[in-house]
């Protein structure tokens, strides 16, 4: 059984088609990078698998669950699925800690113990277990970023998606951001991530999907895509990106 399955899909903002047709199928531990240009319909398939955009035509599945919009299944499935943005939105006025805690109280009920608990166990996965009482301005911008990926793995969820995520860092800083999400891979996650960074597409993703006028034009294992694209349109996005 896949972890995550997209067939059929296709979506309208009013009368502009921005996906026709996406088919993508992972399996459990599998990363998967979406590449392509600016306006291609990246991000909004992204937020299509989490049900933040609501899809026209086709099915998604995510864990053997059909994606569907009854409030239920919509709480289900953002658990399910966790989002990180470019920016990291942390609450300034909480702590590290607090900030991770929030949504397994709020949302999971879970007691305070048993959240805090929690959310040392994802600090320790992210790398950032001595950062738990300090704040968000007292870090830099890669490890909020960390903790905001340590937010959301606090919900366990299957599958995590990324958009953009280190677009907003400096260089020297998306290496640590590069390292957290390689070993969540090594972890068994199930990824996907939206990148405008080729070489880090390259040396994290297993699958690429390149986009273009909002359909999947090439999909391969990384090695490959890079290496020998088939199409034009591919060939000229990579060597606009070099
Ligand atoms: N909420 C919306 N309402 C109307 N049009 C939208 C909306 N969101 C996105 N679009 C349009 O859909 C198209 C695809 O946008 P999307 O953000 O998915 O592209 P992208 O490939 O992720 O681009 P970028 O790399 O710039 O983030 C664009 O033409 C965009 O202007």
């Amino acid at each position: 059984m896949s972890a995550l399955a997209v067939s059929g899909v296709s979506k309208r903002f009013g009368s502009l088609q921005v996906l026709r047709d996406i088919n993508l199928s992972l399996e459990k531990g599998q990363m998967l990078a979406l590449i392509g240009r600016s306006g291609s319909g990246k991000s909004t398939l992204l937020r299509c698998m989490n049900g933040l955009e609501r899809i026209d035509a086709g099915h998604i599945t995510i864990g053997g669950h059909a994606l569907s919009y009854a409030p239920a299944a919509l709480r289900r499935l953002r658990q399910d699925v966790g989002i990180v943005f470019q920016a990291y939105n942390l609450f300034p006025h909480l702590t590290v800690g607090r900030n991770i805690m929030l949504a397994p109280r709020l949302v999971l009920r879970w007691p305070s113990a048993r959240a805090e608990a929690r959310a040392r166990e994802v600090l320790a996965t992210v790398g950032l277990s001595e950062k738990f009482d300090a704040y968000p301005n007292q870090l830099s911008g890669g490890q909020q970023q960390r903790v905001a990926i340590a937010r959301s793995l606090a919900m366990a969820p299957q599958v995590m998606l990324f958009d953009e995520v280190t677009s907003a860092l400096d260089p020297e800083l998306t290496g640590e951001v590069l390292i957290t999400m390689e070993n969540l891979a090594r972890s068994g996650m199930t990824m996907v991530l939206v990148t405008h960074e080729m070489s880090f597409a390259r040396s994290i993703a297993h699958i690429v999907a390149f986009m273009h006028d909002g359909r999947i034009h090439e999909i391969a294992p990384a090695k490959d895509l890079f290496a020998r694209p088939r199409t034009e349109e591919l060939r000229r996005f990579l060597s606009s990106t070099l």
